[in-house]
């Protein structure tokens, strides 16, 4: 039987295994981060001079996809200086108050992690300007001609934002950041080592071969990494020998639809609308969206950035466009003078 047993799980449950799951294999410290050396190397120079400095270290912000390790490395700050961690996610905060809530409850040299922080909004935005500098909220008593702010000190702490969309941060938030870590996808190497490590506290058997080929079909993400060795080691149980081998491999990628460029589901509809319903582009990111009943976030924060990568898609300002790439990819013929023409 597949990890989550045989009886019926619901979706919220199923969501829960996988988040257990994923928990397990994240890494407690940046000595044990495999990969993004440059964002390593940068963090770790910060957090060992705070550390020297007895101070908390400035504010951190991470941006890049899904999946490639924000939160782990959010969870291995406050690890590394020995600080309690908080965490909370811009659509949690849906007013101002929330926030104050969770500031005011802060105490000293906390690391606070804000996920998608692009999506605060704007009122929480400005109080956790004010926050991050001066270490200082306002709380307002009363309403309307009668409120009153009452400003409450702080004890000294780090924000740790993540974001998918940097781009989309309001220039005064993103100024109150010290440092900012670009994360990128990794390289089939560091996967390949990502996969070993976590196969280790698995206790799976997983051959190098194997390694290679669950490495090279996950799009460059851990997450998916992981995900993707996990259901090797559902097939070896169940229908192989156990080993995580590359017959286990093959198979149980094949099983869960992830072709040998590590497109799945997701990367192939966008693909296919973009080449069948809108002849190759250009179109919009919301036509795409819709044609496949996906959100446009979606589209543009899980699937394209690796499309973009892989040399599939190309943006223009007139829209995203199939690349000859696609087309071959996809087994179809791209029209006559087709994507070459519209790069002219
Ligand atoms: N460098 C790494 N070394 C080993 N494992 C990693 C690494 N980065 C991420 N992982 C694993 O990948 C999984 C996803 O990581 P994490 O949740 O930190 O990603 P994220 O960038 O915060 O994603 P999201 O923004 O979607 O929440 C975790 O299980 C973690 O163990």
């Amino acid at each position: 039987m597949a990890e989550d047993g045989g009886a019926a799980v619901t979706a919220a449950e199923a969501d829960e295994i996988e988040r257990a799951a994923e928990a397990a294999l994240r890494p407690r410290r940046l000595a044990e981060f495999v990969g993004q050396r440059v964002v390593r190397d940068q963090l770790s120079l910060v957090l060992e001079a705070a550390v020297a400095r007895h101070r908390p270290p400035d504010h951190v912000l991470l941006a890049g996809p899904p999946g490639l390790g924000k939160t782990t490395l959010a969870m291995i700050v406050a690890s590394e200086v020995g600080a309690a961690l908080r965490l909370t996610s811009g659509p949690a905060i849906t007013h101002a108050g929330d926030l104050a809530a969770i500031l005011s409850a802060l105490q000293e040299n906390d690391v606070l992690f804000i996920d998608e922080i692009h999506r605060l909004a704007r009122p929480a935005e400005e109080m956790l300007y004010l926050a991050m500098e001066d270490f200082r909220v306002d709380v307002v008593v009363g309403k309307g001609a009668g409120a009153t702010a009452i400003p409450l000190s702080l004890p000294p702490f780090t924000v740790v934002g993540a974001t998918t969309r940097a781009g989309l941060l309001p220039a005064p938030l993103r100024d109150r950041f010290g440092f900012t870590g670009h994360m990128d996808f990794y390289e089939t190497g560091d996967l390949e080592r990502v996969l070993h490590r976590s196969a280790r506290l698995l206790g799976i058997e997983l051959d190098a071969e194997a390694a290679h080929e669950i490495a090279s079909r996950s799009r460059g993400t851990p997450r998916i990494a992981n995900r993707l060795l996990r259901r090797v080691q559902d097939w070896a149980q169940v229908r192989g020998t156990g080993v995580a081998d590359t017959a286990a491999a093959a198979a149980a990628l094949e099983v869960f639809e992830v072709d040998p460029r590590g497109l799945d589901r997701l990367d192939r509809a966008v693909l296919r609308s973009l080449c069948t319903r809108f002849g190759g582009g250009p179109v919009g990111l919301t036509s795409i969206a819709m044609a496949i009943g996906e959100e446009p976030e979606t589209v543009e924060t899980v699937a394209e950035p690796f499309l973009l990568r892989e040399g599939f898609l190309t943006r223009t300002p007139r829209g995203r466009v199939a690349t000859a790439a696609a087309w071959a990819h996809l087994g179809l013929t791209a029209p006559e003078g087709g994507p070459s023409r519209l790069f002219d």
